[in-house]
């Protein structure tokens, strides 16, 4: 993924990342009974796992994407794997939507299932059922399974002159 699109950072830890996706299964816990749970590779695998637990499901299966960047623009979706069904009463789990490409894609997949995500932009949310939390569309999540900790400069030795 190219950052040249970003003009800011949300970095987000893990206790965080635990905190909102127990957040969303609270949402979730109040909207429907779901028979089990979708999760969208690979995004989608950490969340769909606190998720599952919250909800008392034991049923995961997974739709694999794999989405591909193109002249720093989010490009082609390709489907690596899908599910049998139109998606009725189960609950498909991604971290983020983003483009809105892979939920448009998933949804003709499974039309009958929920979609949900922890985070959402503005031009996916519309694609996506249940989220938490809005970020603007040129911020670059740093998921923690993307990220690790390192030192930087203290402010006063990044001032400039
Ligand atoms: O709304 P979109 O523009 O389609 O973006 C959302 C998708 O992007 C991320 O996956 P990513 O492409 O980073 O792949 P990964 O989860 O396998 O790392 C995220 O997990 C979503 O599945």
């Amino acid at each position: 993924m190219t950052e040249n699109r970003y003009q800011r950072t949300y970095p987000i830890s893990w206790d965080q990342l635990h905190r909102d996706a127990k957040a969303l299964s609270w949402r979730l816990l109040d909207k429907d009974f779901f028979n089990g749970i979708i999760a969208v590779t690979r995004g989608g695998l950490v969340p769909a796992a606190i998720i599952a637990r919250e909800l008392d499901i034991r049923l995961v299966d997974t739709v694999c994407v794999a989405s591909y960047d193109w002249q720093d623009q989010k490009g082609e979706v390709k489907l690596l794997k899908g599910v049998n069904g139109d998606g009725e009463g189960w609950l498909i789990i991604d971290d983020l939507v983003d483009t809105g490409r892979t939920a448009r894609l998933i949804r003709e997949l499974l039309p009958k299932a929920h979609f949900a995500s922890i985070y959402a932009k503005p031009a996916g949310r519309p694609l996506v059922d249940t989220y938490v939390t809005e970020v603007s569309q040129d911020t670059w999540i740093l998921f923690p399974w993307d990220t690790e900790s390192q030192f930087v400069q203290p402010l006063a030795g990044r001032r400039q002159g």
